[in-house]
């Protein structure tokens, strides 16, 4: 992985959770702070309730979340389960969703320029995203036939 790795505890007791920032579907994100470092980051709370995935697949997730290493995607610094619920540590993005800017700045919606650059890396997201679950899965076959080999 690239660039200067920042490493984060797993203990709750060195967040502080600010303001609400963002709802989903089956989280809560929350801006934060890192106590040991002051550093403000992005404290998603996961809710078991509204999610229809088990305990697993969500550890997976967070496992392939901290493996995500592209500028477009945005990664994990690390997840741990506080009271019952998982959360993930990750970076914080300041200015918000597309949807966010477009609702406060942009009501007419963006110019053509804009949504073609934002596709562009949009897609580039998503071809890493493609090819780092194809490797995962090409090696996992690998694995799989040598055990079978042996
Ligand atoms: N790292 C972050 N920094 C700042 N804001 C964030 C961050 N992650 C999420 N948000 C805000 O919180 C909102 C909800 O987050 P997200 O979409 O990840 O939740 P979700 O429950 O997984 O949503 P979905 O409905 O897509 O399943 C986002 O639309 C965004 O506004």
């Amino acid at each position: 992985m690239g660039g200067t790795q920042k490493s984060y505890t797993t203990n709750p007791n060195d967040y502080k959770l600010l303001e609400e920032v963002g709802y989903g579907a089956s989280a809560t994100v929350y801006r934060a702070i890192y106590l040991p470092t002051n550093d403000v980051i992005a404290v998603k709370s996961l809710d078991l309730d509204r999610i229809n995935s088990n305990l697993d697949d969500i550890r997976r997730e967070a496992q392939t979340m901290s493996l995500i290493d592209h500028p477009n995607v945005i990664r994990a610094f690390c997840s741990f389960v506080v009271k019952q619920k998982p959360w993930v540590v990750m970076p914080f993005m300041a200015d918000g969703s597309c949807l966010h800017l477009m609702k406060t700045a942009y009501p007419d919606g963006f110019e053509e320029s804009a949504i073609s650059s934002i596709l562009k890396e949009t897609l580039k997201a998503l071809v890493y995203l493609l090819t780092m679950v194809t490797s995962t899965v090409m090696l996992r076959l690998e694995i799989y036939f040598l055990t079978l080999m042996e």
